[in-house]
């Protein structure tokens, strides 16, 4: 499908959004909190995506991290296999994930806490481990409080009763079970195997709670827009123009399910660039294991059916590391799929 280009994101506009415009977020908030909050919903429902601007993440930590993980990328192939396999964090090449997905991509998964990351450390920068975790933590840290202000915003513009709700999910530090993803594509070359067909990363969608991604000035990220004209068209893949300077946020499946379906998990993926390398950063907001993932009430609509069964985050990574990357693996919890389903085919949106 040939991917036609989005219009350059403005700051949205309040009726609803065109097609092919990839929704803008001003995080500094200059139409104030209640707007930022509304518009968030928005994009959230309409696309599941948005690019936000004004992010408050102080570039001099990207900075940081951009340079130790680029460094790390620079070595040896020898020096950087120490680092993996991915089992599946850790670093990887080529294969993503354990059931035959290739990408013409090489990559580091870190659990995100200290902890963990300080182990890691020791094989990634045996010289000075310090210097490669500190990078991380602090990226970390930065990032995970803009999931938290986006989540607490969301929740202000769902009416939910505490809206803390869905924050909540990812705000800790130790039993976190976020994953940073450092994503290197170098040039795909008429060489590159034809596996990979000229795909960095194939179609999917991300199964956290929210995704939180920066990536240099190369393009290659597309989304997924359903077809406006409803049907003869079909869906439509849309290049999302690069931006150093922006986080472009995606709602994930777990967060579709919080919201029983208001919230939509875009599918994406990513084109190999034929000229330069790109070097993409994703902090994937993800619940502690034992977290049960149920609609919020405020969110099922009077009368209206819950879409999905209840399920933990642990039960839902089980199924989702036994699957291949394209696979729609909310359907599998979906209230009407077998057992646990309620019987009732009412779709509430
Ligand atoms: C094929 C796979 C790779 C993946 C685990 C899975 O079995 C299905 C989901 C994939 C994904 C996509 C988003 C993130 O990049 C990722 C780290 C995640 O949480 O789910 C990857 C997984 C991976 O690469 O291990
Ligand atoms: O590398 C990118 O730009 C996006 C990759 C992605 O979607 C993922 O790792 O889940
Ligand atoms: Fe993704």
């Amino acid at each position: 499908m040939v991917a036609p280009s989005a219009a350059a994101g403005r700051d949205m506009a309040p009726e609803s959004l065109p097609l092919g415009i990839i929704p803008t977020v001003d995080m500094s908030a200059p139409s104030g909190r209640g707007e930022l909050a509304r518009r968030l919903v928005r994009a959230c429902a309409e696309r599941g995506f948005f690019k936000a601007v004004n992010h408050g993440v102080p570039p001099r930590v990207s900075a940081r991290l951009d340079a130790a993980t680029s460094a790390f990328f620079a070595r040896p192939a020898p020096v950087k296999q120490a680092a993996g396999p991915p089992d599946p964090l850790g670093y990887g090449s080529r294969n993503i994930g354990a059931n035959g997905d290739v990408g013409e991509l090489e990559y580091l998964i870190l659990h995100a806490q200290p902890a963990a990351v300080a182990r890691k450390a020791m094989v990634i920068d045996a010289e000075d481990p310090s210097r490669f975790s500190v990078a991380v933590n602090e990226y970390v840290d930065a990032v995970r409080r803009l999931a938290c202000r986006v989540l607490d915003l969301l929740g202000e513009g769902l009416g939910l009763g505490d809206p803390t709700s869905l924050s909540r999910f990812v705000s800790a530090v130790v039993d976190s079970d976020s994953v940073l993803r450092i994503n290197h594509y170098p040039t795909s070359s008429a060489a590159a195997d034809v596996s990979a067909k000229g795909i960095g990363f194939g179609e999917h969608t991300d199964p956290q709670i929210l995704s939180l991604l920066r990536a240099n000035d190369v393009d290659g990220l597309q989304v997924l827009l359903p077809d406006a004209r409803g049907g003869s068209g079909g869906d439509q893949w849309v290049q999302v123009p690069a931006d150093p300077s922006a986080f472009f946020i995606n709602v994930g499946d777990a967060l579709q399910a919080l919201t029983n379906g208001r919230l939509v998990s875009i599918r994406h993926r990513v084109m190999a660039s034929t000229t330069r390398p790109r070097l993409s950063t994703i902090y994937f907001a993800a619940p502690p294991l034992d977290a049960r993932i149920a609609a919020l009430p405020e969110t099922v609509v009077a009368g209206a059916a819950r879409r999905y069964r209840t399920f933990t985050w642990a039960e839902y990574k089980k199924a989702m590391y036994a699957l291949r990357l394209s696979h729609n693996r909310l359907d599998l919890f979906h209230a009407d799929a077998s057992s646990g389903g309620s019987g009732d085919k009412k779709h509430d949106i």
